[in-house]
């Protein structure tokens, strides 16, 4: 399965969303955006990083990149789309998925390896997890704080499409711990923290952490692929 994966000016950890892709079975894709061209790609990942240097509101440029326009149309027709970080950003500022970003409540970046809660398996990038598995992922990043008005809170509360929530602790403020959340249809997930830093052991939480074995975030791209393989059994 061909998942392409989308560089932009200040984009940071394509290449590391690119090699899960490969770990997990699939064909990464490098897709460029400035091209009007998903060249075929039955999934996509927008990567994260410091798009446009975070100018005006981070993802918010991104948002308005030329390839966006066709992953905003595959996205409303199904396809899978993943956010991660800034790639959530970019999300959120297409209105692909519901809420905003806001500054860290600690005013500062934050790094750390963060324990989250699986609240919705039942998306193109949760299928392999359990519901209520909890896992760890890396994060880092300074805008990372969720909001969102109450009416919307509780709708995407109600609907099931609150998709991770934090555990232990809220690193950045975000309203109800929320971590990632997804479109009402399921296929678009976004999330603040980086499971493609999390899918190999020695390169991300493992065993310091819990004695756990670091492989948490592969199976958001493992997911994609079932889910992707199953839609067309
Ligand atoms: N790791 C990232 O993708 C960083 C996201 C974003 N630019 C922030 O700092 O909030």
């Amino acid at each position: 399965m061909r998942v392409g994966v989308i560089t932009f000016p200040g984009s940071l950890d394509e290449r590391d969303a690119q090699r899960a892709v490969k770990l997990a079975g699939g064909t990464p894709v490098a897709l460029w955006h400035g091209a009007h061209d998903l060249e075929g790609v039955e999934a996509i990942i927008l990567p994260g990083g410091f798009s446009y240097g975070d100018y005006l509101r981070a993802g918010s440029i991104a948002s308005h990149a030329p390839i966006m326009a066709e992953v905003i149309d595959a996205a409303h027709k199904g396809m899978p789309v993943l956010g991660i970080c800034n790639g959530f950003q970019m999300l959120a500022e297409a209105r692909l998925v519901p809420g905003a970003h806001g500054r860290n409540d600690c005013g500062t970046f934050v790094r750390r390896d963060q324990k989250l809660i699986v609240e919705n398996n039942n998306t193109a990038w949760t299928k392999d997890f359990a519901q209520g598995e909890e896992i760890i992922i890396p994060l880092k990043n300074a805008d990372g704080r969720f909001v969102a008005d109450a009416d919307t809170i509780k709708r995407i509360e109600d609907k099931g499409q609150v998709t991770f929530r934090y555990v232990g602790m809220n690193p950045n403020g975000s309203l109800d711990d929320i971590a990632g959340v997804s479109n009402e249809a399921g296929n678009v997930v976004g999330l603040m923290p980086h499971p493609e830093h999390a899918v190999e052991p020695g390169f991300g939480p493992d065993t310091a952490v819990a004695m756990r074995s670091g492989l948490d975030g592969l199976k958001f791209f493992t997911s994609v692929i079932q889910s992707t393989i199953l839609s067309k059994a």
